[in-house]
Order: structure tokens, then C-alpha cells, then sequence
């Protein structure tokens, strides 16, 4: 990454500042080493569980933890066989009696969901399908409903398993939450414990997923903050994400007290089966017909394409449009029944690129997804002066999911983007492949060379984890 840092000769001007709103953490409106052996995780156990030679440190097998039939009867038909690194060293912890908070971190796509979704799962009485037991959020209204799927599915043996949505438009006016687990989004899960429409009065796990981005204060924290205030006081809190950044995890050692934590080193947050790689655009405006040369290989599998702006998707789908390209763009400006058909045709391979912003930077689970452009590399903080690590790892991480391989392409054309690339590689230690938009032959080989592997053998496969 040296190299992309002195590659920079003359500084380029800065770009104007963009009067359209970055979209981020926007509630609804409005994926290593893992798997490798040397992994090496820490997992800092609480008072309770400190032994590491405990079995319930150490679990090789889903039926060795413990979980009702019907719950391993779910993970067959899903033809889960083993468990990963982080269901292994998180369930036991998770699942024990009394029950303990826990702050869990693992990369990008390696089966966090299913770790949070088991624990919910054996801690709900079926007996009860209509009073709420169990309370996830998550970021979007995207990722709640696929959380609901995976719940749905891997309890699809559990008799009288009832699991709402809580997402704008969802809920029942009428009648209210009535199910013993609910997923939603924190201000509509506010809305309804406000009205009255949702009884928290029984809730015994809340799992908050992308739990750095939910609790961080510039963002969704308030709301996390408030919901919990809601709920009863000895709820186990379970909070799970591939990053962490210091500030949040400090918070989040607050919000779930005494908690269990397995926790990585970002050195270790890079998933091995993406292949990160840059293109080196000439100037802002070619930025575009870059995108359109790498059209042809963006349909080998399914791709994503990360944008700043709502605005800036709805351009470039149009453009692509009328170049005669295939695209579909979401992004919250969307009405709500529209952003899941989008959604559900892109997961089906009905449309196989999407032009989407941070809205599904985070969790959406799609395997086919082969390529992920970053065309506007991801910037934070007061003016968006600061390379956005976090949102990077997870932008990328939408390919390369449990095992499989990926590419990912960063744009950069001037100053700010090659340092803000450049920080980020650093950040984490990747050594980015430079594309040429001079050499296509060569720019196709390199993508293809990945791409069409991906299908091969996974550099890590389930039964390889946890050793
Ligand atoms: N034990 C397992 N065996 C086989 N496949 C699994 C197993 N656990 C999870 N998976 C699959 O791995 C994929 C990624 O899982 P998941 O979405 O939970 O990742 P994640 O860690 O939450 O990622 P992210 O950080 O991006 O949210 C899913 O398609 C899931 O079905």
C-alpha cells in the first residue's frame, strides 16, 4: 500500500464539497482468518467463564452444545455441519445458565447471525408464541427482515415459532406485536413500546447486531440507549459486529455490563477470500465509464455497487440505464414494500447489480454476491474529512461470504480518495491489486482470475474451523 501512497505525484485538487447528504444511519427513512488456524482470538471470559478448558470453551460440533432437537434438526435442513470460530467460543457462552452479557467481534460473513439466532432460540418458551421474549435490532429495515428469515428458517422445526418485523409499515395498528420474537429497527420498536402496541414486560435476551453502528452516539446510540431503558433490568444483552472501534467498544462495555468478549485485532479483520483492488481513475468524471467498462464482469456473479448519495444512485442507474446496461438502485429514500422487492429480486439473481449507499453497507447476506465497487470510497465524520474503515470492511465484506471468494474495487482519483485508501489499507494491513484503466485486457484477467474461482473450493470451509 506504500505504492499507492507514492503514487501520488502532484496533489490533485480538492473536490467541491458535495451539497447532497452522505446517506448513512438512516433508519429506514426514512465478511479471513477466521477460519484459520493461527486466528488468533481473544476471548476474555467473565467471572463465570473463565476456564478455558471449560467444554464450554471449546465445542466441535452443534449437537455437543446442548441445543433442543428441533433447533439441530433447523441446522441440518440449512446443511449447516460445523459450527465457525465464533459460533463455537460465543454459543457456549451465550446459552449458559445464569445467562451473561456478551460483545462478540468476528469478520465479515463468517455466521454471526446464526451464533445471536440459536441463543434467542433456546432461550424462548414456545409455550408463549404470542408474548415477546426476544428483542434484535439492527441498523435496516434490510437487515431485520433477513434476521427474521434466518430465525425462521433455522427454527423451522420449533412448533408455534412466531417472529415479527418491526420496521416501518409492519406492525399491526390494530393489534400490536404478538410474537415471541421481534426484529426491528430502533425507532420503530421505540414507536411501538411507546404506544403501547409492543409488551417488553417479559423480554429476556436483546442481541444488537452491527452493534458499533447501532450504539454509536452520532448515529443510532440514542435510540439504543433509550429502547434499553424500556426494558427489564436483568435482560442478557448480547452485542455482535465485525468492527469495533475503540470509542464504541468502551460504550459498549457500559451498555452490556460484566459482559463476555470475544474480541479481534484489526490486523485480523480482513477476510483472506476478498480480493481487494484499486482502480486508478484519471479524474472524477471517468469514474463512470470505468464502471461501465467493468460492467460485462459485474455479471458474472452479482455485484454491488457503493455510492456516497441516494442522488448519486439514482444518476448512475439512469446513465447506466440508458447506456442499456441492467441495474437496480435502493437507498431510504425508498418507500418501504418497494426497497424489499428490490431487495428480494436481487437476492433471487432477478437483477445481478445493484447501485445502492450505506444503507446496505452492513450484514445483507447475499452469496452470490461476487463483486463489490466501492465508486465513492467511504469518507466520515464533519464534512466527510475521515477515511470511513469501518463501513469499508463492511461495504467489501458483501462478497467472500463463509468461504467463498470475491473482488473488491476501490475508485480513487485524487488526493483525498488515494489517502483515504491508502489510510484504510494501512488501518488494516491490506496490500491493495492496482488496476490500470489503460490496460483492460489485463484489468479483466486480474477480476476474472477471482471471480471465476468462485465457485471453487472455499480457502476455508466449515469443517475447517475451529481448530
Ligand atoms: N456453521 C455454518 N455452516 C455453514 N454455513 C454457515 C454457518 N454459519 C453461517 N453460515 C452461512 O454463512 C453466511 C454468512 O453468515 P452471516 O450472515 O451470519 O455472517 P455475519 O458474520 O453476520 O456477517 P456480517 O458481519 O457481514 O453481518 C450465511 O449465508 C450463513 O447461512
Amino acid at each position: 500500500m506504500a505504492d499507492l501512497a507514492s503514487r501520488i505525484t502532484k496533489p490533485a485538487e480538492e473536490p467541491a464539497a458535495s451539497n447532497t447528504v452522505p446517506e448513512d444511519s438512516i433508519e429506514g427513512a426514512n465478511s479471513v482468518g477466521l477460519v484459520e488456524s493461527s486466528y488468533d482470538v481473544e476471548v476474555k471470559l467473565a467471572d463465570l467463564q473463565n476456564d478455558t478448558d471449560s467444554p464450554l470453551y471449546s465445542v466441535t460440533s452443534f449437537d455437543q452444545l446442548g441445543l433442543p432437537s428441533q433447533i439441530n434438526d433447523g441446522l441440518l435442513a440449512m446443511n449447516f455441519k460445523k459450527p465457525s470460530k465464533i459460533q463455537e467460543k460465543a454459543l457456549p457462552l451465550m446459552i449458559s445458565n445464569p445467562p451473561t452479557n456478551m460483545i462478540a467481534q468476528s469478520q465479515s460473513g463468517t455466521g454471526k447471525t446464526a451464533a445471536f439466532v440459536l441463543t434467542v432460540l433456546s432461550r424462548v418458551d414456545f409455550t408463549k408464541p404470542e408474548q415477546p421474549q426476544a428483542l434484535l435490532l439492527a441498523p435496516s429495515r434490510e437487515l431485520a427482515r433477513q434476521i427474521q428469515g434466518v430465525i425462521q428458517t433455522v427454527g423451522q422445526f420449533c412448533d408455534n415459532l412466531k417472529v415479527e418485523a418491526a420496521i416501518p409499515g409492519a406492525v399491526s395498528r390494530e393489534f400490536g406485536v404478538k410474537a415471541s420474537i421481534v426484529v426491528g429497527t430502533p425507532g420503530t420498536v421505540m414507536d411501538l413500546v411507546r404506544r403501547r402496541q409492543f409488551d417488553v414486560s417479559q423480554l429476556k435476551v436483546l442481541v444488537i447486531d452491527e452493534a458499533d453502528n447501532m450504539l454509536d452516539q452520532q448515529g443510532l446510540g440514542e435510540q439504543c440507549v433509550r429502547v434499553k431503558g424500556m426494558l427489564p433490568k436483568t435482560i442478557q444483552i448480547l452485542l455482535f459486529s465485525a468492527t469495533f472501534p475503540d470509542k464504541v467498544y468502551n460504550f459498549a462495555k457500559k451498555f452490556a455490563p460484566n459482559a463476555n468478549e470475544i474480541k479481534l485485532r484489526h490486523q485480523e479483520l480482513t477476510v483472506k477470500g476478498i480480493s481487494q483492488m484499486y482502480m486508478d481513475c484519471p479524474d472524477e468524471g471517468k469514474k463512470y465509464d470505468i464502471l461501465c467498462k467493468l460492467y460485462g464482469l459485474m455479471t458474472i456473479g452479482s455485484s454491488v455497487i457503493f455510492v456516497r448519495t441516494r442522488e448519486s444512485a439514482n444518476e448512475i442507474q439512469r446513465r447506466m440505464e440508458e447506456d442499456g446496461h441492467k441495474v437496480s438502485a435502493l437507498h431510504g429514500a425508498f418507500e418501504g414494500a418497494n426497497r424489499d422487492a428490490l431487495l428480494d429480486d436481487f437476492r433471487s439473481g432477478r437483477s445481478k447489480v445493484l447501485i445502492t449507499t450505506n444503507v446496505l453497507a452492513r450484514g445483507i447476506d447475499v452469496s452470490s454476491v461476487s463483486m463489490v465497487i466501492n465508486y465513492d470510497i467511504p469518507m466520515k465524520g464533519a464534512g466527510d474529512r475521515e477515511p470511513d474503515s469501518e463501513t469499508y470492511l463492511h461495504r467489501i465484506g458483501r462478497t467472500g461470504r463463509f468461504g467463498r471468494v470475491g473482488v473488491s474495487i476501490s475508485f480513487v482519483y485524487d488526493k483525498k480518495s488515494f489517502d483515504a485508501l491508502s489510510y484504510i489499507a494501512n488501518f488494516y494491513g491490506i496490500d491493495l491489486i492496482q488496476l490500470s484503466p489503460d490496460d483492460w485486457d489485463e484489468t479483466e484477467k486480474k477480476v476474472q482470475d477471482v471471480i471465476k474461482s468462485s465457485r471453487a473450493r472455499p480457502e476455508y470451509a466449515p469443517n475447517a474451523l475451529g481448530n
